[in-house]
């Protein structure tokens, strides 16, 4: 499976967020996006998982136009619901495939929750199914985000700046997990950083932005601290 974006441009108004940035993501790979803040980051991704129309260019799975389901993202917050188990924030992911009987009443397909229990095993979860997710710490609370984005059956796992709010310690677990899972499943995964010295080990290729271009793309034994200073040493139009 490849994650292939042809000549992506996103404007607000007149200011160009992303500018004709073309590349082709394999599946079982981890992809660290880097660059300053503004560098169009957070636009790139949203645009590769429809959550923003790009203004020209296309995204596409193996030439196909990706479904809602096939791309799943891992937001900064981890966006779950507080008062709600782990659990249920995991199956959560499911809806959409679940009957809407079985959504209202809360009552999920016992398949379903076994899945949702192996992905929390997956990442290193076991024995959190029950807890409400608001007694979680902040590494915890990301893990479930991921489990959650797996529960959607993604072909694609994209994660915006995941661990912007975590100490390196817990941050570079976090992603350590993301790493396995991307290897493991075989998706195409793909994940922003504001900290890229935190994706030295995980990272299989590097794709860095500046101004909205892209400025690096390369396996990441290809790329050292230098190439990546680059990125954000830039001048800024
Ligand atoms: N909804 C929006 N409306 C107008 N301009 C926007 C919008 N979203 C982003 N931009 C602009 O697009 C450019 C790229 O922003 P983006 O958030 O993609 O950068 P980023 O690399 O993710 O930054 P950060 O690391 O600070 O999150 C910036 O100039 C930003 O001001």
């Amino acid at each position: 499976m490849a994650l292939t974006v042809q000549h992506l441009t996103k404007r607000y108004d007149d200011d160009v967020a992303v500018s004709d940035v073309s590349i082709t993501l394999q599946d079982g790979e981890l992809t660290v996006l880097v660059g300053r803040s503004g560098a169009g980051k957070t636009t790139l991704v949203r645009c590769l998982n429809g959550l923003e129309q790009p203004d020209e260019g296309t995204v596409s799975l193996d030439g196909y136009e990706p479904s809602v389901t096939d791309i799943a993202l891992v937001f900064q917050s981890g966006a779950l619901l507080d008062s709600k188990s782990v659990l249920d924030n995991v199956l959560d992911g499911s809806l959409g495939r679940e009957p809407t009987w079985r959504e209202l009443l809360g009552w999920h397909d016992p398949a379903e929750k076994r899945a949702a229990i192996e992905r929390l095993h997956a990442v290193g979860l076991d024995g959190y199914a029950d807890r409400p997710v608001r007694t979680l710490s902040g590494g915890q609370r990301q893990r479930v985000g991921i489990a959650r984005a797996l529960q959607q059956e993604p072909a694609v796992l994209l994660a915006d700046e995941p661990v912007a709010s975590l100490d390196p310690a817990t941050a570079g677990s976090v992603l350590d997990r993301l790493a396995a899972v991307v290897h493991d499943q075989d998706l195409v995964g793909v994940v922003s950083l504001h900290q890229p010295e935190l994706a030295r080990g995980v990272a299989d290729r590097y794709l860095g932005l500046a101004d909205g271009e892209l400025v690096l793309d390369a396996p990441a034994e290809d790329v050292d601290a230098d190439r990546i200073a680059e990125v954000y040493d830039r001048d800024i139009r």
